[in-house]
């Protein structure tokens, strides 16, 4: 029995879910602030908040965050870390991952992604359904590529930024720490920190 503690009765936390079966997890619990109004995700059972999961560690085998927010992610993950939790990692069994690139513990890879040589991928990040990231890439910590985007060879991105769906950024460009691009976006430029970029080409919307 690998027991699994997922924080975050989420969409998300309900995909972290499914894949972490298929990574051979085979009781997974989850724990929400909601709860105890929330009380299943889907076919998951919701079993206590922030609180519950803090003094239940040492009973799970591994934990995963999923809250969408990069920020509390990365917030909760250390949090969590710091209580003497063991930080699982989840690669989906069809995503591609090459055995030359470095991923982070926390770090959940679903379906259909791509991860290409030498590249490293830093704690807590999501590399959502489908998106690919190339070769010589370096993702932060706590970062979300959101489905479908796509990052070229030797892209940088800073700590806690948000690549939206299906925006694609070109080779060697470096994106600064919580940075938010727009679905669909095409980034051909650096970024600074603390922006937000859409469009094609991205230009900044704030
Ligand atoms: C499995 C999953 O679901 S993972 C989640 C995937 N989701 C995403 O990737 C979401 C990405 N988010 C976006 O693209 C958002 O639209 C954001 C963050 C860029 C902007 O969101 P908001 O701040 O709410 O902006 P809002 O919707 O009010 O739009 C402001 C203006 O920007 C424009 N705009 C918003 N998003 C985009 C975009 N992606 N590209 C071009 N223009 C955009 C709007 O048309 C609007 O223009 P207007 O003022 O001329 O009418």
């Amino acid at each position: 029995m690998r027991r699994l503690a997922i924080l975050g009765a989420s969409g998300h936390g309900k995909v972290v879910a499914d894949t972490a079966e298929c990574c051979g997890w085979n009781s997974i619990n989850f724990f929400d602030d909601a709860w105890p109004e929330v009380q299943v995700n889907d076919v998951w059972p919701v079993v206590g908040n922030t609180t519950g999961l803090l003094e239940q560690l040492p009973q799970y085998d591994g934990f995963i965050v999923a809250i969408g927010s990069n920020r509390i992610r990365l917030e909760k993950l250390l949090q969590l870390r710091a209580a003497g939790g063991r930080m699982a990692t989840l690669v989906h069994p069809a995503a591609t991952v090459s055995r030359y690139a470095n991923i982070e513990e926390g770090t959940v890879i679903f379906a259909g992604a791509v991860v290409n040589a030498s590249t490293h991928i830093k704690l807590g990040s999501i590399l959502n359904t489908a998106c690919s990231v190339d070769h010589d890439c370096v993702i932060g910590r706590a970062v979300h590529i959101s489905p479908g985007a796509r990052l070229a060879g030797g892209v940088h991105i800073g700590d806690e930024s948000w690549v939206g769906i299906g925006a694609s950024v070109r080779q060697l460009v470096a994106i600064g720490q919580r940075v938010m691009v727009g679905a669909g976006a095409a980034v051909v430029g650096d970024i600074p920190d603390d922006v937000m970029v859409a469009g094609v080409p991205a230009k900044r919307l704030r």
